[in-house]
């Protein structure tokens, strides 16, 4: 689990003006027509890699005979001027292809990432179910990273203490409460985690298909469980490749491509809009895949 807004957050960076490629203009309202409580205006994000000394060296050799500049870093725009507002009630699928932006999307969402350039405004207390256990602090006993992690999701050792045994309960680690965090396996790690993300009902869930929170039976409780947050949830962003999954728990759609919006509208046109350029089946067709979570650790 990764560290999240409790209340607001807004972030505004950007001297620098996004890349070429817009996807679109600021909107000050969602699809839904009512306020947003996730609002990006102009949003886009560049990584920056650096390159190992000796591919430097190498490179710069190379370079050097092609007489071109040597650089041992290169910059990669992942989202370009993304404008998007998201209001209360809305359950928003993320699709594209591979790398084409939308875990980076939910990332910055969650405040991951700060934008490169643009505005990011989040009302509301979200729960990012994206990268279990980033939150934990290794050193501390498993309960106290209970309360830490419910601290990174707004709530205070009271809120928490009257939810641990619950905790407790549906990880199945209680005999290993007082054990610090760095004796655990990753199993172990993600189910603690993933027990705290949802034991607490969030204003906002980001949800990464390609979460993986431990063993096959683990899976099955996994299941029920996210079922159960996203009915809780306010809003609720799923990033996935199943459009199965999109078409039943989604009611709007968002195709990234290129780290720029394609296509936002209504979940069933935006599937099928992405299926026949691609080439998949939609679920009409028959895709068999099941709904989203978790991958066996
Ligand atoms: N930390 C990072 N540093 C540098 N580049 C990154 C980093 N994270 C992602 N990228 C690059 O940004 C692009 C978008 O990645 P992202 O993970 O958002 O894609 P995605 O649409 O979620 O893909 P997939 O469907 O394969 O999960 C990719 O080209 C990826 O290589």
């Amino acid at each position: 689990m990764s560290p999240s807004s409790a209340t607001k957050t807004s972030w505004s960076s950007g001297s620098e003006p996004g890349p070429a490629g817009s996807s679109g203009r600021a909107e000050s309202s969602d699809r839904a027509g009512g306020a947003s409580v996730i609002e990006l205006s102009g949003v886009s994000l560049r990584f920056t890699t650096y390159h190992d000394k000796y591919y430097s060296l190498k490179r710069a050799c190379i370079d050097l005979f092609l007489r071109r500049e040597t650089s041992n870093h290169s910059a990669f725009w992942a989202l370009r001027d993304v404008s998007l507002g998201i209001a209360r009630g809305e359950r928003v699928g993320i699709l594209g292809p591979n790398g084409a932006g939308k875990s980076t999307l939910l990332r910055v969402m969650a405040g991951i990432y700060p934008p490169t350039s643009g505005r990011l405004r989040v009302e509301g207390r979200v729960a990012p179910l994206i990268e279990l256990g980033a939150g934990f602090n290794y050193e501390l006993s498993g309960e106290d990273n209970v309360y830490l992690n419910g601290a990174l999701l707004g709530f205070d050792r009271r809120e928490m203490r009257a939810r641990i045994d619950r905790i407790w309960e549906f990880s199945g680690l209680r005999q290993f409460a007082g054990l610090p965090l760095k004796y655990y396996s990753s199993g172990m790690l993600s189910r603690l985690s993933f027990a705290v993300a949802t034991e607490v009902a969030p204003d906002i869930l980001l949800l990464d298909e390609t979460l993986s929170v431990g063993d096959a039976s683990f899976k099955a409780k996994a299941h029920e469980r996210i079922m159960s947050v996203i009915e809780r949830s306010s809003v609720v962003i799923l990033v996935s490749h199943d459009m199965t999954s999109l078409s039943k728990i989604c009611t709007r759609g968002v195709w990234i491509d290129h780290g720029t919006i394609r296509r936002d509208g209504p979940i069933d046109e935006v599937i099928q809009a992405y299926t026949e350029e691609v080439g998949h089946s939609s679920p009409a067709a028959g895709s068999n895949h099941e709904i989203p979570t978790a991958d066996a650790a």
